[in-house]
């Protein structure tokens, strides 16, 4: 089933205090490891409550860029190229647009003042119902560094009690409530992309663990391995398995304590990597004849912000690592290009485009969520300063392309293990009968009874009841199997049926 990837933008609240001007080219807490909460009292340091420092007003009259409605983001263009690029839906060019206004259209619009919990159940709450429907579903949050995606995704603090709790604790506060009292197995696993490596944040480093900062040659370094389909899995991580929500926050915030963050210009804490947390659910579904599962892959992906070097202020490794994550985000860029725009062919049919997704460890990992069998949302996280304009116009464009692409979720309905083994014994089973009756039809005990051989009063006396036997014995077996296999498949479209539509509002 074809569903679009769905896109909510989220503008951050105005900073009160002018962006960092700590010295952070000149002494950068080097590979800092994120703490518990713990914030430094004095300028640039994050807030311990970090609502408090931020204006709670909702728009900006004199701003260039306002949530306009629920679904609309209006910017005042400063450049009339602005006018023409996708996504504006005025259309008509500058010359027709005196008052140089374009508008973005997405799923979701969250102005400064939206609350933590009302993003959760506008936007997040239907993706875990498709979750525990058998979907697998991925929520992206992308934006320029310092725009609150860490914020937003709850990989700042794992608590699901505060109103501040992000989209992480709030959803794994919900799937596991939902999976109270069914059968499932449930495993999370918690990895990042640092200067195009793949780390496990769930396995210590091997050596020197009495640093605060483990080198980057004593973590555990993963890999990726394509699978038959040409789809990059990454192979190696730590997979715990879980039973309930405060089991997973536990690990998570184990997880991030190794995260690689630093200080910048923009953000006090910046996330230096691509965190992606991925819980793996299988759920056993109840049947008196045959049972099925639903397995589906929940992956939150917290990327690291896009920075303008100059602006960050960054130097030696921050400045290593801002163009890296600079580089993993174009390539993001020019996947989601390629997915939103198909190509079109010499007699103007469409034709399928090349996606680089082989160009960085992020856009491989994310293959699935763009353009494959995912429910996704990509949560696009703004400041409406008018000092981010640039920026913010370019992660707003971004976000109206990728809401063009088109992925094909299903639910992933798999027979029981338990079951495939008695549908291999009743497979066997039905072999042996049928090598039987070859046999006998092959000493004509089966056939037609030859007539008028000298033992043929005495073959009709002893072969043909056993023959009727055999027959009996062959046709109930035969008919107890095509009874089984009948059940099956009609509890198979009923559950196909149940999962297909689960949630009215995704975008088609
Ligand atoms: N909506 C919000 N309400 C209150 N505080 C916010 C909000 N959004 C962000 N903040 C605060 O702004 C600061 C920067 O946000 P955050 O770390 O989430 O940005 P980021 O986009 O993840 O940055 P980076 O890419 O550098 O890691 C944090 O102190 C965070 O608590």
């Amino acid at each position: 089933m074809h569903t679009r990837v769905q896109v909510a933008v989220r503008i951050r609240p105005a900073r009160e205090q002018q962006p960092l001007t700590s010295s952070a080219s000149t002494s950068p807490t080097s590979r800092a490891r994120r703490g518990s909460g713990n914030s430094q009292a004095g300028n640039g340091s994050r807030p311990s409550s970090a609502a408090s420092n931020y204006s709670s007003l909702g728009g900006g009259a004199g701003r260039l860029i306002n949530a306009e409605s629920a679904n609309t983001i209006r910017v005042v263009s400063k450049s009339e190229s602005m006018l023409q690029q996708p996504g504006t839906f005025l259309g008509a060019g500058a010359a027709n647009n005196p008052d140089r206004l374009a508008r973005y259209q997405y799923d979701h619009v969250f102005n400064e003042s939206a609350q933590q919990d009302a993003i959760y159940s506008s936007a997040i709450q239907p993706i875990v119902e498709s979750f525990l429907s058998g979907f697998n579903c991925t929520i992206f949050a992308y934006g320029q560094t310092g725009s609150g995606k860490t914020y937003t995704m709850g990989t700042e603090a794992m608590s699901s009690e505060e109103d501040s709790a992000g989209i992480i604790p709030r959803a794994l506060k919900d799937i596991f409530a939902s999976l109270n009292g069914k059968t499932y197995e449930a495993n999370l696993s918690m990895i990042e992309i640092y200067n195009e490596d793949i780390y496990d944040l769930l396995r210590p480093a091997s050596s020197g663990s009495g640093s605060s900062s483990p080198s980057p040659a004593s973590r555990n370094l993963l890999t990726l391995r394509e699978d038959s389909a040409g789809i990059a899995k990454v192979v190696g991580a730590v997979e715990t398995i879980v039973s309930s929500s405060e089991e997973c926050l536990a690990l998570l915030q184990r997880g991030l304590a190794t995260r690689s963050t630093g200080m910048t210009a923009m953000n006090q804490r910046s996330s230096r990597s691509h965190a992606i947390v991925t819980l793996s659910l299988i759920q056993h579904l109840d049947n008196s004849t045959v049972a099925t599962c639903l397995s589906s892959r929940f992956h939150f992906v917290d990327l690291a912000g896009s920075e303008r070097v100059n602006k960050s202020a960054t130097t030696g490794d921050r400045r290593r690592e801002g163009i890296s994550i600079n580089q993993g985000l174009l390539a993001l860029g020019q996947v989601i290009h390629a997915l939103s725009e198909p190509a079109t062919g010499q007699q103007g049919t469409q034709q399928p485009q090349h996606v680089p997704y082989r160009e960085s460890k992020l856009t491989r990992v994310l293959q699935s969520a763009l353009g494959g069998n995912s429910r996704t949302l990509m949560v696009t996280c703004i400041s409406a300063d008018d000092s981010d304009y640039s920026e913010s116009v370019s992660s707003l464009r971004y976000a109206a392309r990728a809401r063009a692409i088109r992925n094909s979720a299903v639910a992933n309905i798999q027979i029981d293990p338990a079951v495939d083994q008695v549908a291999v014994a009743l497979a066997k089973e039905n072999a042996e009968l049928k090598a039987l009756v070859a046999q006998l039809q092959a000493q004509g005990a089966l056939g037609a009874v030859k007539p008028d051989t000298a033992d043929s009063a005495k073959t009709r006396e002893t072969v043909v009841p056993a023959r009727v036997r055999l027959e009996d014995t062959f046709f109930a077996d035969y008919e107890r199997l095509c009874d089984r296999v009948s059940k099956f498949r009609s509890h198979l479209g009923a559950v196909r049926a149940s999962v297909q539509t689960p949630v009215t509002a995704w975008g088609s």
